[in-house]
């Protein structure tokens, strides 16, 4: 029998993913040790209530609600109680007193990063993170080591599991938003308040963490342009689903020139966009989740599987825990931080993108040819018009017939579209502005 030395590890929560930790830690610890070279000696787990109920059977007596003291004993801290404080100020106890911290965080680290890292720097500790983006699917890593030779163009991520569900029942079954809000609060996926996910608060989160790896400089969460899928409808998603496309719930993050003043910039944005059925992201079902990549030299790259779940989770934390229990063992550096490129972040009116927008319009003689005319005058290039169902509207108390339109632009600056779009909505013409799609991924 091998003699290891140990590795004292602290754990902060035992929630659905913590107890998942903790259960895999306590049954592999063999495993785990012929791995790292030393014991992983799992010295408590911080939790609020010690007599909640668990979703693994763990021994009592690892259970404290003095995480402070905790933190003091260890060589590795893992966070996994959520929420912005106390966490931030264990994980910089942990830090200031020499230990490597893993967490799962990512509103901790899309609001505090910038302050946890350069603390980590500053005593030479180390900060994982794998589980705080599309939890099991490891992106990270691959984002900071396997990729850090090559340059990032793009990334166009699905990577929050409650609103891809929801739009996966609406567009396979045809359900409701609301129907599908409902089934994916039933099983756990949307929380009571499901504004988080739905609001695109989270994938926000994620995005901010993903553009910033990716281009080795820093994007604050406030910078992140956000839009959640509280409006799309049930028509919206059929009329795309005619029309070739999916939607998606898209973190989009690339590099891209500021059309004003020709430098370099990067954008980090989050909202509901058409994706062509072709498109590989167009086949991620259920909660799954899915990053696509594309790099200079390795082209597209798709890292895809579960975005959530208690043990699913804790496969991305452990992993960390090896990597930093290796380096408590061997020594080194780890992993560098490179935060440093400082790129500009561009507002959303600076993307170029393609743009399919749905109008309700009367149905008249010359209405095509007033609605043409706006693209043209904004500069915005028409790649197809479809008129689709007919219905009515009550014009001064008289019911008139409407038709819908939906116009394909070529690639457009934002900026011209919105002018556009503002001028087609005071037309005569147009009854009302139906939505305004970007498309994805060409
Ligand atoms: N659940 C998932 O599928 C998932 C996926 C990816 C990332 N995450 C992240 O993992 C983290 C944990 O999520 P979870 O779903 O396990 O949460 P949870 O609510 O199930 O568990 C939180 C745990 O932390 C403990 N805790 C909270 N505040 C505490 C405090 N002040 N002192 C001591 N203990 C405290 C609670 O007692 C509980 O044991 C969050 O940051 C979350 O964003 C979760
Ligand atoms: N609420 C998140 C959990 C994982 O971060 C989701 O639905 O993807
Ligand atoms: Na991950």
């Amino acid at each position: 029998m091998i003699e290891y030395r140990n590795v004292r590890v602290a754990l902060l929560g035992g929630g659905t993913v913590g107890a998942q930790v903790a259960r895999l830690l306590l049954e592999h610890q063999e495993e785990f040790a012929s791995r790292v070279g030393a014991s992983l000696e799992l010295t408590g787990i911080a939790v609020r209530n010690l007599d909640s109920p668990r979703s693994a059977d763990l021994p009592k007596e690892l259970f404290t609600t003095d995480a402070e003291s905790l933190i003091l004993g260890a060589d590795i801290v893992i966070e996994v109680m959520g929420g912005l404080e106390p966490a931030r100020s264990y994980i910089l106890q942990a830090i200031n007193s020499g230990a490597d911290v893993v967490t799962a965080n990512k509103a901790l680290l899309a609001t505090h990063g910038t302050e946890l890292f350069e603390a980590a720097e500053r005593v030479g500790a180390q900060l994982y993170f794998e589980a705080a983006v599309a939890g099991a699917i490891p992106i990270i890593r691959p984002l900071r080591e396997s990729l850090a030779g090559d340059r990032v163009k793009r990334i166009m991520g699905i990577v929050n599991g409650t609103t891809n569900y929801i739009l996966d029942k609406m567009d396979v079954e045809g359900s409701t938003f609301d129907d599908a809000l409902a089934v994916a609060t039933e099983l756990g996926y949307a929380e009571a308040d499901p504004t988080a996910d739905v609001d695109a608060f989270d994938a926000a989160q994620k995005a901010s963490i993903l553009a910033s790896l990716a281009f080795h400089t820093t994007i604050p969460l406030e910078s992140v342009h956000r839009e959640g899928i509280r409006e799309i409808s049930g028509k919206t998603v059929e009329l795309a689903k005619k029309a070739g496309y999916v939607v998606k719930l898209l973190a989009v993050c690339e590099r891209l020139t500021d059309p004003a003043t020709g430098e370099e910039g990067v954008s980090a944005r989050v909202y509901p966009a058409l994706i062509s059925r072709e498109h590989p992201l167009a086949a991620v079902h259920k909660a799954n989740n899915a990053v696509f990549v594309e790099a200079e030299a390795a082209g597209s790259l798709m890292f895809y599987g579960a975005g959530a779940g208690g043990p699913e989770t804790a496969s991305a934390i452990l992993g960390d825990l090896v990597s930093a229990a290796r380096r408590h063992v061997i020594g080194g550096p780890g992993l560098g931080a490179s935060t440093h490129a400082n790129l500009p972040v561009l507002p959303i009116s600076a993307i170029t993108t393609r743009y399919h927008v749905t109008l309700s319009v009367f149905d008249r003689p010359g209405v095509l040819a007033s609605v043409a005319e706006e693209f043209a005058k904004h500069g915005v290039s028409v790649e197809l018009v479809e008129q689709g169902t007919f219905g009515s509207e009550a014009v001064s108390g008289e019911a008139a017939p409407t038709a819908t339109l939906v116009i394909g632009t070529h690639a457009a600056l934002e900026s011209d579209l919105a002018a556009t779009v503002s001028a087609l909505a005071q037309l005569d013409a147009v009854s009302s502005v139906v939505s305004v799609l970007r498309v994805e991924g060409a």
